[in-house]
């Protein structure tokens, strides 16, 4: 099983519908020459070890299993009458133009679908009363968006009316809508496929998940993760260097994460110039014989200096202003400053104790989430794309495209957002960073 993924316990599995539905037949045959097709039969096993499978087999039990992502025989839409859409919605997220660009190349060059709109800012862009006209998307428009970063569309939270932007998709015409967002996109994207259903309207909803907190399930990463843990390296290189440059030098590091330490501990791995990680899966108190401050003043005694990577749900409950709890338009909770917080809690620490230090704080959130991708990073949004496709091609409907141990796959959005994705603390990832800060060494 996967060492990381906590949040959906192991015999839930097997009642868990992986199928993914159709707005209608396939019976056209597909215009790809040379590609191997992938059958509905192929699946992805949830579990890599296949005696565990074969224990389950045994059992008579059913073995949790994806659907294969890739391109599909015989298809439900037909290329010269089809017309897309693509939206973009929540964050921005590194690669949100590059997966806009191989949507566009494989409609057009693959498919030879040439009707292509751009929905403007998220899902108010469906919406009539926000007057954002679709644009119209080419190859020569897309040719060199992935260079930048942020999205060419626009994006935007907050909710809209499901009924509303099924009402425009019927009055445009679009027989595919494409879906780039987190969480909450696929949620809204979710209740549009239910809601077409519902009016026997056959429009595929096919989503890329986007997320830079790589907290969605049945997926091992997201797009624009690796870009933006790569992102971390010179800002920490950075703290570590203001850390150092001076006597009890402290460079405090807060890095994105709502609810997901995934960043903090990845960057901690990948810059391992990090002396403590704190994630939201990980609660710590700050006095105290176990607190975080006691352990900082005996990081300090020994080396003179410290790098603290905070990810930004971390420490909540130490955080206990009156103020109310905020949320965003979408209805995400606004965490308080963790960052801001533990600089003052840090600095006032060592005012009591007589002790100078230097404090340096770094906030990149924003610099790091709004870069192009790295090479990588490129080439996965590029695939996610081009299997959200082929899917859509083939009448698929209410579904993402994931990835897991390796292999495209198709996962139903109920699934994707069932729960949300978490490290465990127990695992490998969050055991590596533990042997790799050695923030226990001081942290007793
Ligand atoms: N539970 C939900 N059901 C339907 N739509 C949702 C839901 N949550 C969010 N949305 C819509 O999806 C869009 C993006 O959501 P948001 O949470 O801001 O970003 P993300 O997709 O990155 O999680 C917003 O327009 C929001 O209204
Ligand atoms: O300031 P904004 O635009 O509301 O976005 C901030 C939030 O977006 C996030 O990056 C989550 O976005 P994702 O949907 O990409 O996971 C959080 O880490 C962060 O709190
Ligand atoms: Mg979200």
């Amino acid at each position: 099983m996967d060492p990381q993924n906590m949040s959906v316990a192991i015999e839930d599995m097997f009642n868990l519908d992986f199928s993914i539905p159709r707005v209608g037949t396939p019976t056209l045959e597909s215009p790809l020459k040379d590609v191997i097709f992938v059958e509905d039969s192929e699946r992805i096993s949830y579990c890599a070890d296949p005696t565990a499978n074969d224990c389950l087999r045994a059992k008579g039990m059913p073995i949790p299993a994806f659907i294969a992502a890739g391109p599909r025989r015989l298809l439900y839409h037909d290329a010269a009458w089809t017309r897309a859409a693509i939206v973009t919605c929540g964050g921005l997220c590194p690669g949100l133009n590059d997966v806009i660009k191989s949507l566009v190349n494989t409609l057009y060059y693959v498919y030879g679908v040439d009707n292509i709109f751009g929905i403007q800012y998220g899902y108010s862009g469906l919406v009539p009363s926000f007057g954002l006209k679709p644009i119209s998307l080419t190859p020569d428009v897309v040719d060199a968006i992935h260079t930048t970063g942020g999205t060419i569309l626009g994006s935007s939270r907050g909710e809209q009316s499901t009924e509303e932007i099924v009402r425009t998709l019927d009055r445009l015409n679009i027989n595919i809508l494409f879906t780039i967002g987190g969480d909450g996109t696929q949620r809204g994207a979710h209740d549009i496929a239910v809601e077409l259903k519902k009016r026997n309207l056959p429009i595929s909803v096919v989503g890329i998940p986007k997320t830079i907190d790589n907290d969605l399930n049945f997926m091992d990463k997201t797009f624009g993760f690796e870009t933006a843990v790569q992102e971390t390296g010179p800002i920490i290189s950075c703290a570590h260097n203001e850390a150092k440059g001076a006597f009890n030098g402290i460079g405090l590091v807060r890095l994105m994460g709502r609810d997901s330490g995934f960043i903090a501990a990845n960057a901690s791995l990948a810059n391992s110039l990090v002396n403590f990680c704190l994630i939201p899966e990980v609660e710590f108190q700050l006095r105290g014989e176990h607190g975080f401050l006691e352990a900082l003043e005996h990081r300090l005694l020994r080396k003179h200096h410290a790098v603290i990577v905070v990810a930004e749900g971390a420490g909540q409950n130490l955080i206990t202003d009156d103020s109310a709890p905020q949320k965003d338009k979408s209805g995400n909770i606004l965490h308080k400053d963790i960052g801001l917080f533990l600089k003052d809690m840090i600095i006032k620490y060592f005012k009591e104790r007589k002790i100078e230090i230097s404090m340096k704080y770094f906030d990149p959130s924003y610099i790091i989430r709004s870069t192009p991708t790295c090479g990588m990073d490129s080439i996965f949004c590029l695939n996610l794309a081009q299997h959200a496709v082929h899917a859509a091609m083939a009448g698929m409907t209410d579904l993402v495209v994931g990835n897991w141990q390796g292999y495209f796959t198709y996962v139903p959005i109920p699934l994707a957002t069932m729960a949300r994705r978490k490290i465990d603390p127990r695992g490998q990832l969050w055991q590596s960073v533990l042997l790799t800060t050695r923030q226990n060494q001081d942290w007793k």
